[in-house]
């Protein structure tokens, strides 16, 4: 059986901010007229935790539209952005290996059976051999080893073929696995690491130090509530795209990439000196500064957009949450200072 529950989120946040969560989840309920109901409830609880860009960014559309969420849109959500799609896949894959598997183990099953019957056969025939010497005997048994041998020849071929066919499509099956697997840590707009992803990296190397300075970039695009309600959402989504791009054109490639919220970004920088970090984050800033984006279909400009960014180096004592908290600090800084500015 599969271990369903290593794919499920994990929800360990404590009893204080869970109960904070049920102050702004009921309210959100409330005002949108959209029913308490334990789907519901877990839908808004990942949109207020902004655990789930995704489902944020879906739940945001929907509610700009003032779509009614009626049990069919409720399960939509619920089960491409929460119940893990990904669950049915890795089944799907065990259920495969299972049956690639079983399919070898009958064709070599078969093959040993062949050979045994033939090696008790052969041992008859040399038994008669021994009894009557006679050229006649001799010729019609040599006939019929021929015979046995060629048919057990034919068997292990098949079982050849069998095992080859069984090996492509376990290779098949292992493609597919990475592939869900990257699904799994993959924000699907940004095509980023997700939170859950992001959560994962930041502690294992908290956990397992290397004596190396790690720094971590927290990026939040400017105004960005302003981009989505003159240009809507999905233009906001491209702007957010855009943004990913251009941290994915300017990180080291031993850094970690990730959207941390909804529109806010991070990079985990490993091995990165505070002066490197404050380089990279300001080239982003930068560029960003300069793009001038245009919407798509009538070349209109977006207007300046910018970034504001808060760096934090890891010091020793550190855990995720209070590394986390000193480049949130120093975001808010950068904020408050007149946004479009790195600071650490
Ligand atoms: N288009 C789009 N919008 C998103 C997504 N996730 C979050 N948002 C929006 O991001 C906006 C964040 O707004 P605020 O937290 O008020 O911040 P802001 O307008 O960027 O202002 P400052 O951060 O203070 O500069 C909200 O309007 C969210 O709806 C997403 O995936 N797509």
């Amino acid at each position: 059986m599969t271990d369903s529950t290593a794919l499920l989120p994990i929800y360990d946040f404590s009893f204080t901010l869970n109960a904070d969560y049920l102050k702004k989840i009921i309210p959100l309920l409330t005002r949108h007229q959209i029913a308490a109901n334990p789907i519901n409830y877990a839908i808004f609880y990942d949109y207020v935790t902004e655990l789930n860009p995704s489902l944020t960014s879906a739940v945001n559309r929907l509610l700009s539209q003032n779509t009614v969420f009626d049990s069919e849109t409720s399960l939509e959500l619920y089960g491409n952005f929460i119940s893990n799609a990904s669950l049915k896949s890795f089944d799907n894959i065990q259920q495969q290996i299972h049956k690639v598997i079983r399919q070898a183990t009958d064709a070599i099953n078969d093959t040993c059976h062949k050979a045994e019957q033939t090696n008790d056969s052969f041992q008859k025939k040399s038994a008669i051999l021994e009894s009557k010497p006679e050229i006649a005997t001799t010729q019609s048994i040599l006939q019929e080893i021929i015979q046995e041998t060629k048919s057990l020849a034919a068997t292990s071929h098949a079982m050849q073929m069998q095992l080859n066919q069984a090996n492509a499509e376990m290779e098949q099956l292992r493609n597919e696995l990475a592939r869900v697997r990257q699904m799994a840590v993959t924000d699907g707009l940004t095509g980023l690491l997700n939170r859950r992803a992001f959560d994962q990296t930041l502690s294992e190397i908290i956990e397992q130090p290397d004596g190396e300075t790690t720094c971590l970039s927290l990026l939040d695009i400017d105004h960005f509530k302003r981009i989505n309600d003159t240009f809507g959402h999905t233009i906001g989504d491209n702007v957010l795209k855009y943004v990913a791009s251009l941290l994915k054109k300017h990180a080291e490639g031993h850094h970690h990439v990730a959207r941390y919220g909804g529109e806010e970004l991070a990079i985990i920088m490993p091995n990165t000196p505070k002066h490197k970090a404050i380089e990279i984050s300001e080239n982003i800033r930068i560029e960003m500064e300069k793009s001038r984006l245009k919407r798509k279909t009538d070349n209109a400009t977006l207007g300046l957009i910018t970034l504001s960014v808060g760096i934090a180096e890891l010091h020793v004592n550190d855990n995720p949450e209070s590394f986390i908290t000193r480049a949130d600090t120093a975001l808010y800084q950068a904020k408050e200072s007149g946004r479009n500015k790195v600071m650490h």
